[in-house]
Parts: structure tokens; C-alpha cells; sequence
């Protein structure tokens, strides 16, 4: 029997653990510890739910909601965002408690109608629409492309708490469910490898999400984001942390990717990382093949320069190197910079090919790509270690 998580005075965390998954949203995200589905309920005159969980754990959501009511219906269920790991409960749900009024965005409406067979009526929310419940009114910001078209976010005045759906999200799995008994550095690392892998092509509308809230000067003690840990002491911080990956703000650092076969791409990888290293920049280094692209693109929010390496294979660049610079054109950065490299064996354009890959990105060239036939000779090292070096002067 699962029983729901007291959080405040009416408020229930009735969410679900998902403790094998290794791959969030398929490939795109891996990670190392599962990942949460949360969901709220708000006991008031009425009861809301916010979110559902995904299907396959409908009954742990269920389970946990009844600890609570017992009989009691639930009378309202806020369906914050329609993809499925937030929506999948809903029909189980629905059909527990048949009464409920259920709420979703415009683009919510839509989404979940064209994903479910749904069979009941979805009452639509707009920016600053607002519902009663009794003591507790639910205020709807919508949130579009923070990921999907229909996302959005519900405050609570009276209870000084923001339902931030994909928001402030991360892949924490504690059983307090808050960031009360956390460090916050991992608590940031998280959120930011978070952002990285889901929020990160979506700066722009951040940005403008960010300043229409402050502009409505609310008190907001804690956030309640629909995976990983709930922010309770370090709210200030992640509001702020998100401003910076918004802004993409960088440091002085570079993230160098990389493919190799016979290591001579990797060779001119560190000789890059040397040079770039000794002009005091903050090196990170990746063999592509072994590395988890959460990793690279946690490390790329705030990377000055990108630095893409592969050796060439049938005329080619390589697989994983092509996978990481499609991921890198979905993921819209401004304000970066790129530099291709690698070795070949008779056709040396695929450096070059990685370049133009970048400036497809929207990344700004910082030197011609350096391409190197077969194996770097010493004094081939020590040029790459020069070029790192009057790059970096220059950045
Ligand atoms: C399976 C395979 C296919 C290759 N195909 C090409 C090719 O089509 N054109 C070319 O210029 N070099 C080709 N090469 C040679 C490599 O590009 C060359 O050995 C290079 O130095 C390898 O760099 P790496 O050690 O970083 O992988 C190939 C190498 C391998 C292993």
C-alpha cells in the first residue's frame, strides 16, 4: 500500500518513484538513479489534483491519493503539461473518480486528446485564469515551449507555493522529497543537468517566463516541480541559477568531444586541452563513445567554446560524433563558439565538415578546422598546444 507524502497543511505529495529508469525520455537523457513523477493534492473544500504520474504507475498514484481521502472524491485534476509521464495516470484516474472536472492548457486540451482516448470534457486555462477550491485559490501561468506547446504552472497565493511542472525539474530520488537535508551544489547540478538536456533550446521563452513572474511580484516560498526534489531552502537559488542558464552566462571554459579509433584524434584532443588549460582556461574533456551526452550538455550551458574532434571513417564523420552535432543543432545555442578538428587518412575535409556543422549550430568558427593526415608527430602536438593557447587569448 503507498501512502501519500504530507508536505504542508492540505498538501500531499501522492507522486511515483521510477527506480530503474536509466534513460529519461528515451536516449535523450540518461541518468543514474530513476527519476520521480509527482504529483499533488490539495485538500480544501474541493480537492485538486496536480499532474497525474505515468501510466505504468497509475496505482501507486491512486494508492496514494485514498491514503488521504479515503472516500472522499477528488473534484479537480490540473493537467499542467500532456506528455505522457505527467498524463499517463489520467484515465485511471478519471475513472476512479468520474466527477472530476479536469483542466488543462489550450495546447493541453489538444495534446492530450490526441494522445488518449479521452471521452470527458477538458475545461481550458489561460494565463492568470484562476480557480477556487475554498480557502485556496490556483492561479494558471501558461508556459508554452518550456518544453512543450502546452505546458504550464499554477500558483497558490495562500499557500506562497508555485506547481512548476517541467520547471526547476531535476532527477534527485529522496525519500524527504525535499532539498531540506541536501547540499546545495548537487541540488544546482542536478537542476542544471536538468535544464541541459531538456530545457535548454528553449532559452529565449525562459527568459521571458522568468521576468512575467517577477513581474507579478509573488511571494513564492517553496517550488513543487513534477520530478525529483520540492525547493524549500534554496528557492532564491534556483530561481537565480535559472536566470544564468537562461542567459547561457559563460565561464572561462571550454568542452572538448571527440571520436577516435587509433587515438590520433585523441591525440590532438589533448594536445587542444593543454594548451587551453595552461592559458587558464576550465578544461573538460570527453571521449564521445563512453560519455553520457547529459554530462556534455550539463557542462556546454556555461562552455565559452566547443571543441568537436572525430577521425574520419568511409569519408566520413564518425556516428557518434554526427548523433552529438544533431543534438548540439537541436539544442539552439547563442553565443558560443566551435572548432573542428581530426585526423584522416586520404580525405581530410571531415574537420571542416564538423566546422560547418557547428555554424549550422550557431556557433561562431574560432579558427579554420585543423585537420591532421594519420598520426600527430610531436612537433604537430606542440602546434595544436599553440593554437589552444592564442584561441584562448582571443576568447
Ligand atoms: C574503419 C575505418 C575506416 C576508415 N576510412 C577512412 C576513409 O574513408 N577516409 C580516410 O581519409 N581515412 C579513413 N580511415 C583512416 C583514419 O581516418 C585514420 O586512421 C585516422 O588517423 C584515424 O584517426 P583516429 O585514430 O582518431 O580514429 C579509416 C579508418 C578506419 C579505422
Amino acid at each position: 500500500m503507498k501512502k501519500a507524502k504530507q508536505l504542508m497543511d492540505s498538501v500531499y505529495w501522492v507522486g511515483a518513484r521510477d527506480i530503474n529508469n536509466r534513460h529519461f525520455h528515451g536516449e535523450l537523457y540518461p541518468i543514474d538513479e530513476g527519476c520521480t513523477y509527482n504529483a499533488y493534492l490539495i485538500v480544501d473544500d474541493q480537492v485538486t489534483l496536480i499532474d497525474t504520474v505515468e501510466e505504468e504507475f497509475s496505482q501507486d498514484c491512486i494508492e496514494r491519493i485514498q491514503s488521504v481521502l479515503g472516500d472522499r472524491p477528488v473534484d479537480n485534476i490540473i493537467m499542467q503539461h500532456a506528455e505522457p509521464d505527467h498524463s499517463g495516470g489520467l484515465l485511471e484516474i478519471k475513472a476512479i473518480y468520474p466527477n472530476a472536472k479536469i483542466y488543462a492548457s489550450v495546447g493541453g486540451v489538444r495534446n492530450i486528446k490526441a494522445q488518449f482516448p479521452i471521452d470527458f470534457e477538458i475545461q481550458a486555462l489561460k494565463t492568470k485564469d484562476t480557480l477556487n477550491t475554498g480557502k485556496y485559490n490556483f492561479v494558471f501561468v501558461e508556459m508554452q515551449m518550456i518544453h512543450w506547446p502546452d505546458n504550464m504552472l499554477t500558483y497558490c497565493p495562500e499557500l506562497k507555493t508555485v506547481f512548476s511542472n517541467d520547471a526547476f525539474g531535476q532527477h534527485i530520488v529522496n525519500y524527504q522529497l525535499t532539498d531540506e537535508n541536501l547540499d546545495k551544489g548537487f541540488c544546482l547540478d542536478q537542476a542544471k543537468e536538468y535544464f541541459a538536456n531538456i530545457v535548454l533550446p528553449y532559452t529565449a521563452q525562459v527568459k521571458a517566463k522568468l521576468n512575467f513572474i517577477k513581474s507579478l511580484n509573488i511571494e513564492i516560498e517553496t517550488i513543487m516541480p513534477a520530478h525529483g526534489i520540492i525547493w524549500k531552502q534554496y528557492v532564491p537559488d534556483i530561481l537565480a541559477a535559472y536566470e544564468d542558464y537562461a542567459n547561457l552566462t559563460p565561464s572561462n571554459k571550454v568542452v572538448i568531444v571527440y571520436q577516435t579509433v587509433w587515438k590520433h584524434t585523441q591525440q590532438m584532443a589533448e594536445a587542444l586541452a593543454e594548451g587551453f588549460g595552461d592559458a587558464g582556461m576550465d578544461v573538460k574533456i570527453y571521449p564521445l563513445s563512453t560519455t553520457k551526452s547529459s554530462i556534455i550538455f550539463k557542462e556546454i550551458v556555461d562552455a565559452k567554446l566547443i571543441c568537436v574532434g572525430s577521425g574520419t571513417y568511409n569519408n566520413d564523420i564518425s556516428y557518434s560524433v554526427g548523433a552529438f552535432l544533431t543534438h548540439l543543432r537541436a539544442a539552439k545555442l547563442k553565443g558560443k563558439k566551435g572548432l573542428g578538428f581530426g585526423a584522416f587518412g586520404w580525405f581530410p575535409k571531415v574537420p571542416s565538415q564538423i566546422d560547418q556543422a557547428l555554424t549550422d549550430a550557431g556557433l561562431e568558427n574560432v579558427h579554420d578546422a585543423i585537420s591532421h593526415v594519420f598520426s600527430p608527430k610531436a612537433t604537430d602536438l606542440e602546434n595544436y598546444y599553440n593554437i589552444a593557447q592564442e584561441i584562448a587569448k582571443e576568447l
